[in-house]
């Protein structure tokens, strides 16, 4: 039986255009905007609220090779719009990044995952990525305006046997950074050395808190669902005094239409069963994004393969489930009882009367899948102790609350990115759901179920 059902809202195509350096530059800005300026006294449509005029201006210090002027509303700066166009852009080449690497991951015999110091895993994706995006967002706006939190370090790059691995992570973000222009971004002029990549990398030191700007990355998240060939995201945030207001998700092994996705066959076969026959560049892996305040949610495909540029230029309205009866719901957890305690959710799930089996899937994917209506609830008990880090949530949550759902944590409360790089005082665990009825319930259900349980 397929765990995932749901029929998507129609493609809103938008048309390429050309500009006068001949390199075809998306307008797609248009899906991307249209989550900003959202206004209730707007008509209601499906295609992405925002008009757009050609000018032979370009941001000058920009690495941004487009010359579509936006047409924005009044109320909202113009600044916003170009970071969620630079952050949807980046996200789009890290995917590719990703694939690649996973590709490589799962037909080498070699060991090419590295284990942390907590022994979780990382690898060459995990700090290509976090170079890639850190180098890209400094470029757009420059060093000295761009604080990023994000999940790596250089630590284990740095060591002394860690050559050839720095080696495999300066190539392939060199590899990524070449690709920019079909993403509509400026590559390096030259290519990156060893010590720009670290760098870049390094760069990503801000602690957050609970005022100014920062962004958030998670490289991959997932880690261990991408080096088993399986599902992972590439997840990038805005947060502003302290709340996320922009999420972007990657999410490369996640098709457009979930009848594609064959989980309980594994995503490798999958993968093999669709790619050498699909004509849809976007088949494999999809991008999702959403903008505080708009109401609205966008997915698009991902872009592969193609050695010219061809943007993808369709983004189409995702909506949560409106599914509010439980026994008709379907909720996500993680795929390892490490990360939270699928006992504790069977219970939950019995007494608030799910009946479907759960969908155990990595990463953030699963916040993707609530946002998009493939599932209704998604629920984390961690371990006692286990600190959840902003990173692992940041994008999700942004994306799912403006696609209509409801995410706290047990006790009810909104998640808190103000306190640095953990959802500090979080209560329990996390309840994300696509509606209020289908939460209340939850969350009435851990408060009855919390006193007899082991965590
Ligand atoms: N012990 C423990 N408890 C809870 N959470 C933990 C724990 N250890 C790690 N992590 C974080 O979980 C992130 C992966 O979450 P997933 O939902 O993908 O988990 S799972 O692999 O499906 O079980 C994972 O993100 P990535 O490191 O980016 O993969 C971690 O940040
Ligand atoms: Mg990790
Ligand atoms: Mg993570
Ligand atoms: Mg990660």
């Amino acid at each position: 039986m397929p765990l995932f059902c749901a029929s998507f809202a129609a493609e809103v195509p938008l048309a390429l255009v050309q500009n006068r350096r001949n390199i075809f530059t998306p307008n797609h800005v248009g899906s991307v905007c249209c989550l900003f300026f959202h206004n209730k006294s707007r008509p209601s449509s499906s295609k992405p609220l925002v008009s757009l005029s050609e000018s032979n201006q370009t941001h000058p210090s920009s690495t941004m090779e487009t010359q579509n002027k936006l047409v924005l509303t009044p109320s909202e700066p113009e600044e916003y719009s170009k970071k969620l166009e630079v952050a949807v852009r980046v996200v789009q080449m890290a995917c590719l990044l990703c694939q690649r690497v996973q590709e490589s991951l799962l037909s080498k015999s070699d060991d090419q995952v590295q284990s942390k110091d907590d022994k979780s895993p990382v690898t060459i994706a995990d700090w290509s990525v976090q170079a890639t995006v850190s180098w890209v967002l400094s470029e757009f706006f420059g060093s000295k305006n761009v604080s990023i939190v994000a999940e790596e370090d250089i630590q284990v790059l740095s060591g002394a046997d860690a050559g050839g691995l720095l080696e495999a992570v300066v190539k392939t973000v060199n590899e990524c950074l070449s690709e920019a222009p079909r993403f509509g971004l400026k590559g390096p002029v030259l290519a990156l050395r060893t010590t720009d990549v670290l760098e870049a990398i390094s760069r990503c030191n801000s602690t957050g808190g609970a005022t100014g700007r920062f962004w958030v990355l998670d490289p991959v998240d997932g880690t261990l669902g991408f080096v088993r060939g399986d599902q992972y995201a590439v997840a990038l945030a805005l947060i502003e005094d302290g709340e996320p207001v922009l999420g972007v998700l990657g999410c490369p092994n996640y098709p457009m239409k979930k009848e594609w996705l064959s989980y309980q066959n594994g995503y490798r076969r999958t993968i093999s069963k669709l790619s050498p026959s699909t004509s849809e560049s976007g088949d494999k892996g999809c991008v999702i994004y959403a903008w505080k305040g708009s109401g609205k949610a966008w997915m698009q495909p991902l872009l592969h393969g193609e050695k010219k540029l061809v943007w993808p230029n369709s983004a189409r309205p995702i909506h949560v489930s409106s599914i509010d009866n439980p026994a008709l719901a379907t909720f996500c957890e993680p795929v390892e009882k490490a990360n939270s305690s699928h006992s504790f959710t069977a219970g939950l799930a019995h007494s608030v009367g799910l009946r479907n089996q759960p969908l155990r899937v990595y990463s953030m994917v699963k916040y993707a899948a609530i946002a998009r209506g493939d599932a209704e609830i998604f629920m984390k008990f961690a371990r006692a102790g286990y600190k959840e880090k902003i990173w692992d949530h940041a994008a999700g949550v942004v994306i799912i609350q403006e696609a209509g759902g409801v995410v706290t944590d047990a006790g009810g409360h909104p998640l808190d990115f103000s306190k640095g790089i953990y959802l500090e005082g979080l209560d329990r665990g996390i309840i994300a759901c696509a509606g209020a009825k289908l939460h209340d319930k939850i969350i009435r259900a851990v408060d009855a179920s919390w006193g007899s349980s082991s965590l």
